[in-house]
């Protein structure tokens, strides 16, 4: 059996499974490597029927990592998009949020918020003015209720999916599940299918898994996470990163200012002048310091 290409539509510890033109495999790695992220585009032998060896990952267009101290995650390769998933009630984190945003502008990845459950009136406009933040840092936002106006959401959201590689990311709760179910018809029955496949026994283990909706759509749903650690980014990325210093950067008073609080700090006195809201100056700053503590 020859060598076969395919997309990597879930992985499970160093498990992958891999959908090919005409077929899908349950693949390893060679040897101990585990670089492989959903949405990779991989070369693979086909060793039985049903399973087979990754031998090459083809060059990545995009990565969204996230990372801890001791280990970058990767999440999802070749994405074009992410979706960050809030909902007016529970409430959502704004550390989370502007995590995710930071970790898509660095990975080159189009970020949107999606702001679920507009049927809750009484929340709605808190959440409003919340994600008006984002909005106003020139993120687009989107409002949709999947429960309450399924047809709606799906009117809203398909025509930003189409030809597009999107993930969708979202605490626990704010019904990225629902959002998943009404954007890829069967998509509760196809992961029944992929947690057999990779043998994980149990119904509530949680991966992150693509949906090929046509042959340039696909949309990848994610477990939920309470931790979006972003250890792997160096200070300059993290510049770059937060969009609302762009203006502002290369006019410090020391070329190589950190914006921390050096004299004179064109990106500081952004903050003070409210043209960079205070809490997202004050992840940079967590963030340059997480970028301190990396180990690896
Ligand atoms: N009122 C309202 N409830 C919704 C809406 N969308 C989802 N829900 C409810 O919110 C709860 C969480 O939805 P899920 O789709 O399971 O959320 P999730 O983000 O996938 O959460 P996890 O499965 O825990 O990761 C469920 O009880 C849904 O019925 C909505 O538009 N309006
Ligand atoms: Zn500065």
């Amino acid at each position: 059996m020859g060598i076969d290409k395919g997309t990597v539509i879930a992985a499970h510890g160093r498990h992958y499974l891999v959908q090919t033109e005409s077929i899908c495999l349950h693949c390893v790695t060679r040897g101990k490597k585990s670089d492989v992220a959903v949405g990779d585009i991989v070369q693979l032998k086909q060793t039985s029927p049903d399973q087979g060896v990754i031998e090459k990952i083809e060059e990545r267009k995009t990565l969204l990592y996230r990372s801890d101290q001791y280990k970058s995650k990767l999440l999802a390769a070749n994405l074009t998009q992410l979706f960050i998933v809030v909902a007016t009630e529970p409430g959502f984190s704004d550390d989370l949020v502007s995590r995710a945003l930071v970790a898509a502008e660095a990975g080159g990845i189009r970020p949107h918020i999606i702001l679920n459950k507009i049927d809750v009136t009484e929340s709605l406009p808190k959440a409003r003015e919340r994600v008006s933040l984002y909005a106003n840092l020139g993120y687009p936002v989107h409002e949709v209720s999947a429960r309450t106006s399924p047809e709606e959401t799906i009117a809203a959201l398909e025509p930003l999916l189409k030809g597009q590689s999107t993930i969708l990311i979202g605490q626990s709760g704010m019904g990225k599940s629902s959002l998943i179910n009404l954007l890829v018809p069967g998509a509760e029955l196809a992961t029944r299918e992929i947690s057999a496949a990779l043998d994980s026994g149990k119904h509530t283990t949680t991966f992150t898994r693509l949906f090929m909706v046509d042959g340039n759509t696909s949309i990848i749903d994610s477990p939920g996470f309470q931790e979006f650690g972003l250890y792997h980014l160096t200070e300059g990325m993290l510049e770059r990163a937060f969009k609302e210093f762009g203006p502002h950067l290369g006019h410090c008073r020391f070329y190589n200012c950190h914006h921390l609080s050096e004299p004179g700090c064109s990106i500081l006195s952004a903050v003070e002048s409210g043209q960079i809201p205070a809490m997202r100056h004050a992840l940079y700053q967590q963030l340059v310091h997480e970028s301190s503590q990396k180990l690896y």
